[in-house]
C-alpha cells in the first residue's frame, strides 16, 4: 500500500452490502481502505492488530463506534428537484389532476434562476444528508435553472444525473416549449454540464412523459441520447388514465412501451419512472433493450396509481431500483423507499394467490445499493465495496440516539446483531441514522459539518 496520509483513509468496523439479490453480507470486522476516491483493499475476517493487514504504507484511521456500520451508499433512480417545496401537498388528487393543480404551476416559478438556486442548493443538502449518493433529478423545463441544480450537485460532491424536462403539448397552456427550442436548449444545457468538468455529474435527456411530447420530439431527443450516447429519464404507466390518454395522444402505438422504442429512447441508459401498468410483451421489450424501472412506491400509494409488481419485472429480466419521487412522493430519503417497497408488496400478496412472495428486507436493501446501480449501468463503480469501485458509503448509526449532543431521549446500549441492526435500519431507521456521507472518498455530509 503507497498511499500518504491525505489521500488514504482506512476504516475498521462492521460491514454490510450486498452482492446479490437475495442476500445481504456482512462482516463483523472489517478494513476497508481507500485511496483517492477508491477502494483499493477490502479484508474481511480482521483479527489483531490492523498493521499486520496493512503494511508499512501511510494512512488515516476510522475506526467505528460501538452500534455502528458501513453500507454503500444509496442510489435514487427518480426524483424532482424542483417539487421539493410541495413535499406532501395534493397527495389527495390522482396523478393528471395533481400535475395540473400543483405542479405545473410550481414548476413554473423556476422560470427565476434565484429562486431555483435557493431551492435547489437545499434539496442537495437534504437528499445528501438522507444518504442519497447517487441521485437523477427532473429539472423544469427553464435551462439556466437546470443548470443551477447541476451546478449544486458538483458544488456539493454528490454523483448526479441531471435533466432538463422537455414539453411540447399538452401543458397548461403557458408550461410548454416550442419544439425547436426544446431541443435548442438540451442541447445547451448538455453544454453546461459539460463545462461543469466533472465526472460525477451527467446530463440526462427528459422528456417528461408521452403525453407531453409530440412524436417529433420524441424521436428528436432520442437521436439526441444516441449521438452522445447519453443517459434518459422518464416516466411510464404510472396510472391508468395516464395510460388511456397516451393511447388517445398516441393511436399508432399498440402500447406505450412502443412509443418510446419507436422514438429510441428505450437503451441501456434509459430509466422509466414507475411501470404499474405495463403488459409482460411491454417489460420483455424494456428488458432487451436493457433498460430500468424506477419503483416509487412511496407515490404510487398516496397519488393511488396502483401497486407495482417488482417480482413481476423481475421475472421478466426487468433491472430494478428504488425512486422517491418527489414530491408525487412525500419522503425523499431511500430508507423509507425501502420499507414503502416492503409495505406494498406484503399488502399486494394479502390480495394475491398464495404462492406470491412479498419483496423480503434483503431484496430493498438490493433495490436501494446494488440494484440502482445495475439500473444506471454502473455497477462496475458503485453499488457495494468491491475492491476497484469507488468509496461512496454511508456510515450507519444505530444507537445515535446515545451519542453526546444529540439531545435524544437515549435507550441502554443494546446487544443486537449486525444483521438485526441492518433490519432496524430499513424498519425503522430514518435520516437521524446516517452520521457521515461519503462520495467518491470524500466526505460530502456529516452530522458535524454542513455543505454548502
Ligand atoms: N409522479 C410524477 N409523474 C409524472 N408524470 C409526468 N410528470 C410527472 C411528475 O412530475 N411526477
Ligand atoms: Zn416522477
Amino acid at each position: 500500500m503507497t498511499g500518504t496520509l491525505e489521500n488514504c483513509l482506512v476504516f475498521d468496523g462492521p460491514l454490510v452490502h450486498s452482492c446479490s439479490r437475495n442476500q445481504i453480507t456482512t462482516h463483523e470486522r472489517a478494513l476497508v481502505v481507500v485511496e483517492n476516491g477508491k477502494i483499493t483493499k477490502v479484508v474481511e475476517n480482521v483479527t489483531g492488530d490492523v498493521k499486520e493487514h496493512l503494511g508499512s504504507g501511510k494512512y488515516q484511521m476510522k475506526k467505528l463506534e460501538k452500534g455502528q456500520f458501513l453500507c454503500p451508499g444509496f442510489v435514487d433512480l427518480h426524483t424532482h428537484a424542483p417539487q421539493f417545496p410541495n413535499q406532501g401537498l395534493g397527495m389527495d388528487m390522482p396523478l393528471l389532476d395533481w400535475l395540473q393543480t400543483y405542479t405545473f404551476p410550481l414548476e413554473m416559478k423556476y422560470e427565476d434562476e434565484g429562486f431555483a438556486e435557493k431551492v435547489y442548493k437545499n434539496v442537495v443538502k437534504s437528499t445528501l444528508k438522507s444518504g442519497t449518493t447517487t441521485a437523477c433529478y427532473f429539472g423544469t423545463i427553464h435551462r439556466k435553472s437546470t443548470t443551477r441544480l447541476a451546478q449544486a450537485v458538483s458544488r456539493m460532491g454528490q454523483r448526479g444525473l441531471v435533466g432538463k424536462v422537455n414539453m411540447n403539448q399538452n401543458s397548461n397552456g403557458k408550461y410548454v416549449e416550442k419544439t425547436e427550442d426544446s431541443m435548442k436548449e438540451t442541447l445547451n444545457f448538455i453544454q453546461d454540464v459539460s463545462e461543469l468538468n466533472n465526472p460525477l455529474v451527467e446530463p440526462v435527456i427528459t422528456p417528461r412523459f408521452a403525453i407531453s411530447c409530440s412524436m417529433d420530439l420524441l424521436k428528436e431527443l432520442g437521436k439526441l441520447a444516441a449521438s452522445g450516447n447519453y443517459y434518459i429519464q422518464t416516466h411510464i404507466s404510472e396510472n391508468k388514465a395516464e395510460v388511456e390518454f397516451t393511447k388517445e395522444v398516441f393511436p399508432d402505438q399498440p402500447n406505450y412501451a412502443e412509443v418510446y422504442n419507436v422514438s429510441g429512447l428505450l437503451t441501456n441508459k434509459t430509466i422509466l419512472g414507475h411501470g404499474i401498468y405495463l403488459s409482460d410483451e411491454e417489460q420483455k421489450v424494456i428488458a432487451s433493450k436493457g433498460t430500468a424501472v424506477a419503483h416509487c412506491p412511496n407515490s404510487n400509494t398516496w397519488l393511488k396509481s396502483g401497486i407495482c409488481d417488482v417480482r413481476k419485472l423481475w421475472s421478466n429480466n426487468v433491472k430494478v431500483g428504488l425512486g422517491t419521487d418527489i414530491g408525487a412522493g412525500s419522503v425523499s430519503s431511500i430508507i423509507d423507499a425501502m420499507r414503502s417497497a416492503l409495505a406494498v408488496s406484503i399488502n399486494k400478496s394479502f390480495y394475491s394467490s398464495e404462492d406470491y412472495k412479498p419483496l423480503t428486507y434483503p431484496e430493498v436493501f438490493f433495490l436501494a445499493t446494488l440494484g440502482g446501480a445495475e439500473a444506471l449501468n454502473k455497477q462496475e463503480s458503485i453499488g457495494n465495496f468491491m475492491v476497484g469501485k469507488d468509496f461512496d458509503a454511508l456510515l450507519i448509526d444505530t444507537e445515535w440516539q446515545n451519542r453526546p449532543d444529540m439531545n435524544a431521549p437515549t435507550f441502554t446500549m443494546t446487544d443486537h446483531s449486525l444483521i438485526e441492526r441492518v433490519q432496524k435500519l430499513i424498519y425503522s431507521g430514518d435520516d437521524r441514522n446516517i452520521a457521515e456521507v461519503y462520495v467518491c472518498g470524500r466526505l460530502v455530509s456529516s452530522r458535524n459539518i454542513s455543505s454548502k
